[in-house]
C-alpha cells in the first residue's frame, strides 16, 4: 500500500482533476473556518489524491478571501502527506513565456490581509520559510511536468500580491527589479501554513501572462488568463497523472514532517488549551506524542 497521501490545490482554470478512481467527495470541517470547497478523494495508480478546488466551486472566492488556513487544515485532516499547488502566473521575466511552467522555489509575500499562521497567542511557534518548499517533492513534480509534455523551469521566486486588482505598471517593474520571476495572488499564506503543518509543498506555476512591465504590450486581462489556463489544463492533468505513475509506494521521511520540532517556543504551562484543541490536526504527530 502506498504510503503517500498527495493533496492537490487546483487554482485558476483547474477546478477537477483527470483519472482519479474510487472517487468520494466529502466536506471536512476545520476548527479554522470553510475551507473553499468539500475534498474531492480518490486514487491514481495506487496512491491516494485529495483535489481541492481553491477559489471553491465555480470560483467564487477572490485570493483575499480563499481561507488558507481551512484549506491546510483540512488537507492534513483528510490525511494528505505532501501538498501539489497549482497556480497561474504572471510572467516577470522575458524568458519565462505563456505556457511555461515554473517550478517555484523561493517567495516573496507582499499580501497583508489574510490570516497567515496557525500559532496564535496561547501558541507560538516560528517555523523556518528559508527554504519554502520541499526540494524531493518539487523535483517529482518537475519531472512530472516534463513527462506530460511542459517546458519546465526549475527555480523561480514567486511574488504573492494581495489582488484582486492586477499590479500597476510600476508595481510591476519594482518586482521585477527585486528579483521576482513570476506574480501570482495565492500561494502565500498557503506555502506557510503548509509549512506549520508539517506539509511538504510544491508549486507548479504556469505562465499566463506578461503582467504588464511590458511597456508596448496590452496588460494583463482576465480573459486572457482563462484562455491560456485552459491551454494549460491539459498539461497539468497529464502532469499529476505522470506523479501518480512515478511515486514509488515507500515514502522516505522528510525533515519537513518533524519541522514543528525546532519551532514551538510557548512553554507547556502557558499553552492555552482551547487553542490546542483547535491545532489537533497541524500539531497531531505532537500530540500523539503526548
Ligand atoms: C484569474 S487571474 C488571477 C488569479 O489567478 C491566480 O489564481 P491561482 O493562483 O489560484 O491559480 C492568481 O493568483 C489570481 O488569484
Ligand atoms: N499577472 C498576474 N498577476 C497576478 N496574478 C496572476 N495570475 C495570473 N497572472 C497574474
Amino acid at each position: 500500500m502506498s504510503e503517500w497521501t498527495i493533496g492537490v490545490i487546483g487554482g485558476s482554470g483547474l477546478y477537477a482533476v483527470d483519472g482519479l478512481e474510487n472517487v468520494q467527495e466529502i466536506a471536512v470541517e476545520s476548527p479554522f473556518g470553510e475551507p473553499s470547497a468539500p475534498l474531492v478523494m480518490g486514487e491514481m495508480a495506487g496512491h491516494r489524491f485529495v483535489f481541492l478546488p481553491r477559489h471553491g466551486k465555480g470560483h467564487r472566492l477572490t485570493p483575499t478571501e480563499v481561507n488558507a488556513r481551512a484549506n491546510i487544515d483540512a488537507l492534513k485532516r483528510a490525511g494528505c502527506t505532501d501538498i501539489v499547488a497549482i497556480s497561474a502566473i504572471g510572467s516577470l521575466q522575458e524568458e519565462l513565456p505563456p505556457g511555461q511552467f515554473v517550478i517555484v522555489d523561493q517567495f516573496i509575500d507582499r499580501t497583508r490581509q489574510r490570516a497567515s499562521t496557525f500559532f496564535t497567542s496561547g501558541m507560538v511557534a516560528h517555523v523556518s520559510m528559508a527554504d519554502p518548499v520541499c526540494p524531493r517533492l518539487s523535483d517529482m513534480v518537475a519531472g512530472a511536468s516534463e513527462e506530460a509534455g511542459a517546458n519546465v523551469a526549475k527555480g523561480g521566486t514567486y511574488l504573492a500580491m494581495e489582488g484582486p486588482q492586477f499590479s500597476s505598471r510600476a508595481e510591476s517593474h519594482l518586482y521585477r527589479s527585486w528579483g521576482a520571476d513570476v506574480i501570482g495572488m495565492t500561494a502565500m499564506p498557503e506555502a506557510k501554513l503548509a509549512r506549520e503543518a508539517e506539509l511538504p509543498y510544491a508549486l507548479v506555476g504556469m505562465v499566463t501572462d506578461y503582467d504588464c512591465w511590458r511597456e508596448h504590450e496590452a496588460p494583463v486581462e482576465v480573459e486572457a488568463v482563462i484562455a491560456q489556463m485552459n491551454a494549460n489544463a491539459t498539461k497539468a492533468r497529464a502532469m499529476l497523472q505522470a506523479l501518480a505513475a512515478s511515486l514509488p509506494d515507500k515514502r522516505d521521511a522528510s525533515p519537513i514532517d518533524t519541522c514543528l520540532d525546532y519551532a514551538l517556543i510557548t512553554s507547556p504551562e502557558a499553552r492555552d488549551p482551547a487553542l490546542l484543541a483547535k491545532l489537533d490536526a497541524v500539531m497531531g504527530r505532537i500530540h500523539k506524542k503526548g
